[in-house]
């Protein structure tokens, strides 16, 4: 059981305590949840040290503003993402191009491997020899790649392999002849078509994919998978995630323990990604402040920069390029972790429960066939896929609490008393984990969404995204991305447990938001 859940079992749907100095409240009754969601005094986030920190002193972004500041951020950023497809038809498209790149991915991880490889060893030749290099053939017919290469020429090898039997072969590493001064090698890598496609380890793989999409529209940047600046600033900011919790750091509340202890409580590290990250947008607005024409933008970063420069001599104005890069870290911290969470609980749970994945493709061959890929207009003729995503949301619940509220002012929960700025933890777990509602709430069961015609059935009780006005700004994205990902890979692929490899655990890794334990999948080609 939660913490939430032990103070609810014991001291009711309201707690009151202090963290520190301030006044906290706990909301972890269902009902409660949801009244204090929608009620208008609780549509504030509550002040805090590290809070400020995060952008350059001051409550910027969407995430931790709040007032008519927020409102007028918030609004622009969601109708003029809308203008570049969010929410819209060409959205798919985005989210499309990256389902096809992870699915070669997940096909070809280990010739990925191999690529880098050959990569690799190229960089050394050019550096040591000065020599024109073989360019990697890629022939996805034959699912052959070779390169036989001697010194200033290059002599494409190609073989026709049995279907059935490729294996990866490796890479042969290059030798020189120092006496005829040649460099001779044969670099090859097959790809296997038999069973086994790929065994890999899932741990960020959907990071890039899910930035993709967003950055598409924010920034016009698509990003490469093996960046290897963004997979650094990837790495530290989950470190970020893992390590945090939905209250913020202590810091927030003892803004002395950053000075006393800043190693030890990871204060210096947080804000050294935090800092990379606003450099690295900064960068960014700065390219397109180069290149920006006014009448043709292409991005949320354009419409932002023509708003800051029409409100120029505005001294009310709250767009500000820190406002910018404050929303960037929002949109790119929120959309790539909880994103890539998400659709690792999937592959999870897929894998873990294999009668259901049997059913999902079962129901996919029916409808959409496997001659195309699934579409979003499909989506209502799946009830059982919806039931699936839904349950997933249920059980993996990727955000167990919001990030903090506060309250604007003095007012009562249930006749309980709330002060006046105390920060109020709204706790969503306690709605998807309930006995009374759910009967068997520990149960992964999708079926409970459907009803006795297989329908799919809503429950007001879901809403992992939050209710009110500061629900989710991705809740539209994630629910897309969710849906195309997850139809096109168990729709291509047979998921299950590498031989020898135990059952992995769904007992997640807590954090400012939930993520899986890594765990290893083998991707088979459905028979
Ligand atoms: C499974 C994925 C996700 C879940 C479960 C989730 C959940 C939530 C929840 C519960 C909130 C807080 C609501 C509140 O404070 O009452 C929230 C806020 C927010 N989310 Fe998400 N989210 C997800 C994905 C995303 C994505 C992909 C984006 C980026 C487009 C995003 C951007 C935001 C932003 C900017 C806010 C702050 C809204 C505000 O305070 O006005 N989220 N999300």
């Amino acid at each position: 059981m939660t913490m939430a859940g032990e103070w609810r079992q014991k001291y009711g749907p309201v707690v009151g305590f202090f963290l520190g100095p301030r006044t906290a409240v706990a909301i972890c009754g269902p009902r409660e949840v949801l009244e204090v969601l929608r009620r208008e005094e609780f549509q504030i986030r509550p002040d805090g040290d590290f809070f400020r920190e995060r952008s350059f002193g001051k409550k910027l972004g969407i995430f931790f503003s709040d007032g008519p500041f927020w409102v007028e951020q918030r609004r622009f950023t969601l109708r003029h993402l809308r203008d570049f497809g969010f929410g819209k038809k060409s959205m798919e498209g985005f989210i499309l191009d990256e389902v096809e790149d992870i699915l070669l991915h997940m096909k070809d991880l280990k010739v990925m491997q191999l690529l880098q490889a050959l990569k690799q060893e190229e960089k050394v030749l050019r550096r040591n020899f000065c020599i024109s290099m073989p360019t990697l053939i890629e022939n996805d017919d034959q699912f052959i790649r070779s390169v036989v290469f001697s010194g200033e020429a290059t002599f494409h090898l190609f073989g026709k392999v049995n279907r059935h039997n490729l294996r990866i072969l490796g890479v042969g590493k290059s030798a020189y002849i120092p006496k005829w001064n040649l460099i001779i090698g044969l670099m090859c890598a097959v790809l296997p078509r038999g069973d086994t496609l790929n065994i890999f380890k899932v741990t960020g793989l959907f990071t890039v994919s899910a930035l993709n999409v967003l950055w598409g529209m924010i920034a016009g940047i698509r990003y490469e998978r093996n960046d290897e600046r963004l997979q650094d600033l990837l790495k530290r900011l989950t470190e970020v995630f893992r390590a945090g919790n939905p209250t913020g750091p202590l810091t927030n509340i003892f803004p002395i323990l950053k000075w006393i202890a800043p190693g030890l409580l990871g204060h210096t590290k947080t804000m050294d990604t935090l800092k990379s990250l606003q450099e690295f947008f900064r960068q960014s607005i700065r390219e397109h402040h180069k290149s920006l024409d006014e009448n043709n933008p292409r991005d949320l970063t354009d419409v932002y920069l023509k708003e800051m420069k029409r409100q120029y001599d505005n001294p009310d104005s709250t767009f500000t390029e820190e406002g910018l890069i404050t929303i960037c870290l929002d949109m790119f911290a929120a959309g790539g972790e909880a994103t890539t969470s998400t659709l690792g609980f999937c592959l999870l749970y897929m894998v873990v429960y294999p009668e259901v994945q049997k059913k999902v493709q079962k129901e996919l061959d029916a409808v959409v066939g496997r001659d195309r890929r699934p579409t979003l207009e499909d989506r209502a003729k799946l009830p059982y896929v919806e039931a699936v995503l839904t349950e997933l949301l249920r059980v993996c619940s990727v955000a167990p609490t919001t990030p903090p509220h506060s309250v604007n002012r003095d007012t009562y929960v249930n006749g309980h008393f709330i002060p006046k700025d105390s920060m109020v933890l709204v706790n969503l777990y306690s709605l998807f984990q309930d006995k009374e509602h759910w009967g068997d709430p520990e149960v992964f069961r999708p079926e409970r969404f459907l009803d006795a015609d297989g329908k799919f059935v809503k429950d007001e009780w879901m809403i992992p995204f939050g209710v009110g006005k500061r629900v989710c700004v991705g809740e539209v994205l994630l629910r897309s991305v969710a849906f195309l990902f997850f139809t096109s890979i168990v729709q291509e692929f047979w998921l299950s447990v590498p031989e020898g490899d135990p059952k992995p655990s769904t007992l997640p890794l807590s954090g400012f938001t939930i993520a899986p334990a890594p765990f290893r999948v083998k991707v088979t080609k459905r028979a």
